[in-house]
């Protein structure tokens, strides 16, 4: 192996490396890279975390994994590749996500390195903050398309993963989702939402039905249609989606003609919204579209070519038979989660976003290419991920030397700048936000929240979700009141009550504290009588991302977040790397630097 070839490597650097144990979080495709860099660089001790199992469409770019892995752990299976190019390495592999008990800080404190190649927010967070509670210099990576990003993270010396602001999330209007589509996406959404209504988790803010408080149909929305009351919030008050559903045993002509024929016309009742628009055509089970020309006329790959809206209505009926079986056969209450790489799932989706499309005067696309973008997909590149797995075990290697201040940021761009540059390496490190609410010294946020309206059980969602925290305990500052603990039972009785009702007021500030990331923040409560939820604010003023405004990521079906545990939901934010733009004459952009954020998750629904 390379550092034991005399001469490669200088004297230090080759012992440092026979020295070293590092971590590697994510076997996917920069992880797969990294490993056999480090493998065939020599590294003697390595360990490898990865929850998820191979899947075939992993085959092209992560090359340790062949055709008879498909099925097997990511982490046993690259850890096995690995070995047969050189034996005398120690990797443990572990199947299991990396935000887990298991993997505390003492856990963390043992590695000289972590090298993290994940693909999403919550788990990267994670592994920052355990890097800084551990005090170990993490090697961040990610791709998108072409371009790609190697940064290091060091307490105290560097920016952390959380120094800046996330930006939120691709949206659309709710009202476009459920009236008025124009594009292929609208109604890809609204496929996704269909299922999730039909055989996902049940979402309010996924509703298919026409929304009737669309401003622009105000006044008189449905007036003249079918005579439903609507609710306060708009929609039209009927029986569940699923209820109903399941109530015709799923018959996919009765679905059918319900969401293809009677919304539609109780769309086009909304009179207002179809002045300027072309109004929808419902649709009639039995007089389809393409009916009369055969299948078998048509050429190519099926995933390639667009379906004929008949197509659609027979991948439609059989999809719901697939999918309801499914869900069938699991335990009472129970879901399904969408995924790009199911079958049945991408049938239904492919087949309902195309008839829509067609509904609405919409151009109809492929599954391949529904897939793509119902899956949030930017084609991972192969060459992207080799390149930057090969910049962060250089970075590795300078830090083993102990040239820390040599290992600044690097940006791969998708092409050369005007100076000939397709990487571009800041000149300094970056220095850390000095509000930063994770790495500050003392991290400080407030939690702009109705304190009349929110509840404990809100509080903790906040926590989670807002703060990234795993398992939240806070305590009043200055009283060391427990107003929430993570032990099951302590303080669960008083889930349902207001912040107001257990006597925390505008300005009281919580001391909430993780044990497992060993991270404390102090939380100011600010009293917003118009806030509905609840909204974090930076001491930067920055306003950070309440639930409705950013993905409760990975999460990509509602939940772009995975989970802990040996599987994941697979429609998460499939790659969130943070690509930092440069300035005009082609150089990083001046501190602190501007960020875009490339986030493929689900998308949020804003409602109108
Ligand atoms: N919490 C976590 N713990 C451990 N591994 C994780 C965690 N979250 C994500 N990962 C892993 O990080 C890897 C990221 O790799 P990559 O971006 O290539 O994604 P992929 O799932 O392999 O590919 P694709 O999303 O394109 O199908 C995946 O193998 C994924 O299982
Ligand atoms: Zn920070």
């Amino acid at each position: 192996m390379v550092a034991r070839v005399a001469g490669v490597f200088d004297e230090k650097l080759t012992e440092a490396i026979a020295n070293s144990k590092i971590l590697v979080v994510g076997a996917g495709g920069i992880g797969c890279e990294i490993l056999k860099n480090l493998v065939l660089t020599g590294f003697p001790y390595i360990e490898i975390i990865d929850l998820d199992t191979i899947d075939v469409s992993n085959l092209n770019r992560q090359f340790l994994f062949h055709k008879e892995h498909v099925g097997k752990s990511k982490a046993q299976v690259a850890k096995d590749s690995a070995l047969s190019f050189n034996p005398n390495v120690t990797i443990i592999a572990h199947h299991d996500s990396v935000i887990s008990n298991d993997y505390g800080v003492s856990y963390f404190k043992q590695f000289n390195i972590v090298m993290n190649a994940l693909d999403n927010r919550v788990a990267r967070n994670h592994v920052n903050r355990m890097c800084l509670a551990a005090s170990i210099p993490l090697i961040e990576t990610g791709t998108a398309g072409y371009a790609g990003q190697v940064e290091l993270i060091k307490k105290g010396l560097t920016q952390c993963y959380e120094c800046q602001p996330k930006a939120p999330q691709k949206s659309f209007p709710g009202c476009t989702i459920r009236n008025t589509p124009s594009e292929p996406i609208h109604c890809i959404v609204w496929a996704k939402h269909l299922f999730n209504q039909l055989f996902g988790e049940e979402d309010p803010d996924q509703d298919v039905s026409p929304d009737t408080a669309d401003p622009e149909a105000a006044g008189e929305a449905g007036a003249s249609a079918l005579n439903t009351e609507g609710t306060a919030a708009g929609n039209v008050e009927r029986k569940s989606t699923r209820a109903w559903a399941s109530d015709t045993n799923y018959d996919p002509e009765k679905l059918f003609s319900k969401l293809f024929g009677d919304d539609i016309r109780y769309l086009l009742s909304m009179e207002n919204l179809w002045k300027k628009r072309r109004p929808p055509t419902p649709l009639s089970w039995d007089n389809l579209p393409g009916k009369d020309s055969p299948t078998a006329q048509h050429s190519g790959l099926p995933d390639q070519r667009v379906w004929s809206v008949h197509e659609c209505a027979q991948v439609f009926a059989d999809s719901c038979k697939a999918l309801q079986a499914d869900l069938k056969n699991r335990p009472e209450g129970d879901h399904l989660v969408w995924d790009k790489d199911e079958k049945s799932a991408m049938d239904f989706v492919t087949a309902c976003a195309n008839i829509r499309a067609h509904i609405f005067n919409i151009p109809l696309n492929s599954r391949f290419e529904i897939k793509s973008m119902a899956g949030n997909i930017i084609p991972a590149i192969a060459t992207a991920n080799a390149i930057v797995a090969g910049l962060a075990v250089m970075r590795a290697q300078s830090l083993l030397k102990g040239e820390i201040e040599t290992c600044t940021s690097v940006y791969l761009r998708p092409k050369v700048n005007h100076r000939g540059q397709l990487f571009v390496p800041e000149k300094t490190l970056t220095a850390p936000n000095p509000k930063c609410y994770v790495c500050a010294p003392k991290p400080e946020v407030a939690l702009a929240c109705n304190l009349k309206q929110l509840t404990l059980k809100d509080l903790n969602t906040a926590f989670k979700e807002g703060l990234n925290m795993q398992a939240p305990d806070a305590t009043v500052e200055g009283k060391g009141l427990v107003v929430l603990s993570s032990e099951p039972g302590e303080t669960d009785h008083n889930n349902e009550k207001t912040l107001e009702e257990i006597g925390l007021n505008d300005g009281c500030a919580l001391l909430v504290d993780d044990f497992l990331q060993n991270y404390e923040v102090r939380v100011r409560l600010q009293q917003e009588d118009e806030e509905k939820s609840w909204r974090l604010v930076t001491d930067t003023d920055t306003p950070m991302p309440g639930p409705k405004e950013e993905a409760t990521a990975n999460g990509s079906n509602g939940s772009d977040e995975p989970k802990p545990g040996p599987s994941r939901p697979k429609d998460d934010s499939d790659s969130d790397m943070e690509i930092i733009e440069e300035d005009d004459n082609g150089e990083p952009a001046p501190k602190p630097p501007k960020r875009r954020k490339v986030d493929m998750s689900d998308e949020i629904v804003e409602l109108c």
